[in-house]
């Protein structure tokens, strides 16, 4: 059984320019507060749900709903595809120029819906195919989003096929399912999957020690968190699903509500397409690399994301 301890989060700086910013500089994180306006919010709700009513979406209301704007988000190889672009809207133009980074900007943007007590998997996003800043803003209501730095555990299941990656989801799921009353049974959980990889003969071996203490940060409505560095490369990042957070110091548990975000990437291209990170174990350049050297199909694992 796996349990999953959190600890506290590792404090930030707060900006000297600017007390909306809070910094996690020694692993690349940062949060902006009141990164848009409660106008801006509620325009972009209203965007949303004119593409996908709320009334259509409520009969399954445990799934995430994505409109992807940009270059889509291909979830086969977990990259950009080069043929779908949906022209980006300006509820996400208007802030484009206020992005702390503004070289390369984003350019392939997916909004998410998550209903109240949804939540994502734990997984690192791509590598090989986004540039290194990776933003979402979130808006709605308020979300812990949960870190952990990666371990051998994470290494080995991207170097899984696929089919034993869903096995051990199946697994997970169930003793999540045995283990909690109050949480709704998860999404697929893994931190990585991989596209029928043979799988390499240096696997290191499932590690029960191999556990990374995971912390949370609140994410509130309306705020922007920029991963780079470790953070973007190095730590899992994931949403629980759960019915209620424990938010702040009263430890009064408040009902998760419907939140929205916008996962902001930017698609590498030519000779960009790569990486050369210190994160080798959950890094899908190096594990199609690997994957080639070892002399089998190209194309190796897509990435470490969850479906
Ligand atoms: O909803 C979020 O804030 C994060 C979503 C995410 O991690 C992803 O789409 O890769
Ligand atoms: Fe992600």
């Amino acid at each position: 059984m796996t349990i999953l301890h959190s600890t506290p989060a590792p404090t930030p700086t707060v900006d000297p320019s600017n007390p909306n910013i809070l910094r996690w500089d020694d692993i690349g994180l940062m949060l902006i507060h009141d990164f848009i306006t409660q106008n801006d919010e509620a325009t972009m709700i209203e965007a949303f749900h004119a593409q996908d009513p709320l009334t259509e979406i409520q009969g399954n209301l445990r799934k995430r709903i994505s409109q992807h704007f940009g270059y889509h988000f291909d979830y086969t190889t977990f990259g950009a595809s080069d043929t779908r672009f949906t022209p980006v809207p300006d509820y996400i133009t208007n802030f484009l120029p206020h992005l702390p980074i503004q070289n390369p900007l984003p350019d392939q943007f997916t909004v998410q819906y998550y209903p109240p007590g949804s939540g994502i998997p734990p997984h690192v996003d791509t590598h090989s195919m986004f540039g290194e800043a990776l933003y979402s803003l979130s808006f709605g209501s308020a979300v812990p989003m949960q870190f952990r730095m990666s371990g051998a555990n994470d290494a080995r299941k991207m170097r899984l096929p696929k089919r034993s990656v869903q096995q051990q989801q199946k697994q997970q799921q169930q003793q999540q399912q045995q283990n909690t009353t109050t949480n709704p049974p998860s999404p697929p959980s893994a931190t990585t999957t991989s596209q029928e990889p043979p799988q390499p003969q240096t696997l290191p071996p499932s590690d029960p020690s191999d556990h990374h203490p995971t912390w949370e940060i609140l994410l509130p409505a309306r705020s922007l968190l920029l991963m780079t560095g470790a953070a973007r490369y190095g730590y899992t990042h994931a949403i629980r699903p759960r019915k209620t957070d424990v938010i702040g110091d009263s430890g009064e548990a408040v009902p998760r509500q419907g939140r929205y975000s916008i996962t902001m990437r930017s698609v590498r291209r030519g000779d960009e397409i790569g990486c050369d990170c210190a994160f080798p174990g959950v890094c899908d350049a190096r594990v199609r690399e690997e994957m080639e050297r070892g002399g089998g199909e190209s194309g190796g694992a897509a990435a470490a994301r969850q479906p």
